[in-house]
């Protein structure tokens, strides 16, 4: 059965971030991308300079109008990103909410782009957009553990905290939530990066509970930059093929994570030469090659079930 993702993120001419970094490793899995640009950007904006154009609100519901008098309307899942325009993000949610109208099993996976490492890299009254009217509409959730403490107002330094917010993130709609990086120290040492996820699940007796795990990931000394919407995209593939099983599908999501970026690594040390730091430009996520990049990657990663 044909499975239809919407997918509004960016574009860059150059590089691999939003639909760029997200679209082909769905379509090497089966899945039919459709995809809305958010931006149209030459590079990222972590380059020295960057041009584009942004799309704005009503030229976003030019193009749905469009889809919508084909009737090819019908979506299985929509992939949301980076956004940077409150009047745009308020028209995603219009979409969104008409769409799980017309279907009513429609899995909407977000990734509250926001910032990270304590700064916000969008303008600030998109938090209220994103925590009001966003979020609550979520199914699956992937916010960075910045992010996490936006929304919830709250400050995670331990395990503890990070459970807690991510009960207070379900509060807010999603059923699935995962931090897809954290600060917090990995009890396998300082090489490695900890991300924590929970899904609500309903027991036998029809009580409800939830699984958490916690993944230690290699930790690579360098910025990657659409690192978080390979995260969604992977994160959606692997959740449609195991609804019920988070530790499997971010076991499966890391693993594709660590080898994109090992052979990003690779390439960018190469090309940045002996004892050099690796620009951003050489530092271009190297997208998976094949399915078998995603289905079988040389390391496996493993998450623990708190
Ligand atoms: N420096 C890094 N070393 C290893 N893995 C990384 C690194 N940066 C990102 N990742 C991988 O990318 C995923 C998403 O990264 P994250 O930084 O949380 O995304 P975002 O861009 O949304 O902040 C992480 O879960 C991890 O798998
Ligand atoms: C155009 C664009 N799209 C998307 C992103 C988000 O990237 P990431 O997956 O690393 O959060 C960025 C980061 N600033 C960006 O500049």
């Amino acid at each position: 059965m044909e499975c239809r993702v919407l997918s509004i993120q960016s574009h860059v001419v150059r590089g691999y971030v939003g639909n760029k970094s997200a679209t082909f490793p769905l379509q090497v899995l089966g899945f039919e991308v459709d995809s809305i640009n958010s931006v149209q950007f030459s590079n990222h904006t972590g380059y020295a300079h960057w041009k584009g154009q942004v799309l704005t609100a009503e030229e976003l519901n030019v193009l749905y109008e469009g889809i919508k008098l084909n009737q090819v309307n019908r979506y299985d899942y929509i992939l949301t990103g980076y956004s940077r325009d409150s009047s745009f993000l308020e028209t995603v949610v219009d979409i969104i909410q008409e769409l799980k109208k017309a279907n009513p099993s429609l899995v909407y996976v977000c990734d509250p782009v926001m910032g990270d490492h304590g700064a916000m890299y969008v303008p600030e009254y998109l938090l209220p957009v994103y925590r009001d009217k966003v979020v609550p509409l979520a199914d699956i959730l992937t916010p960075n553990q910045f992010e996490a403490e936006l929304l919830t107002g709250r400050k995670i330094t331990t395990e503890e905290d990070a459970l807690e917010v991510m009960d207070l993130l379900h509060k807010l709609g999603p059923e699935t939530v995962v931090l897809t990086s954290t600060d917090l120290p990995s009890k396998r040492g300082d090489q490695f990066l900890v991300a924590l996820g929970s899904q609500n699940i309903v027991k036998a007796d029809g009580t409800k509970t939830s699984q958490k795990i916690c993944m230690d990931m290699p930790k690579v000394d360098a910025v990657f930059v659409g690192t978080g919407d390979l995260f969604a995209a992977m994160l959606l593939a692997w959740t449609h093929h195991h609804p019920k099983d988070l530790k499997a599908a971010c076991e499966k999501t890391a693993s594709v994570m660590h080898h994109v970026i090992r052979r990003t690594m690779t390439y960018a040390n190469e090309m940045a030469g002996p004892g050099k730091r690796p620009s951003p430009a050489q530092l271009e996520l190297r997208m998976v090659q094949s399915k078998a990049d995603i289905e079988n990657p040389a390391v496996v990663l493993e998450a623990r079930v708190l």
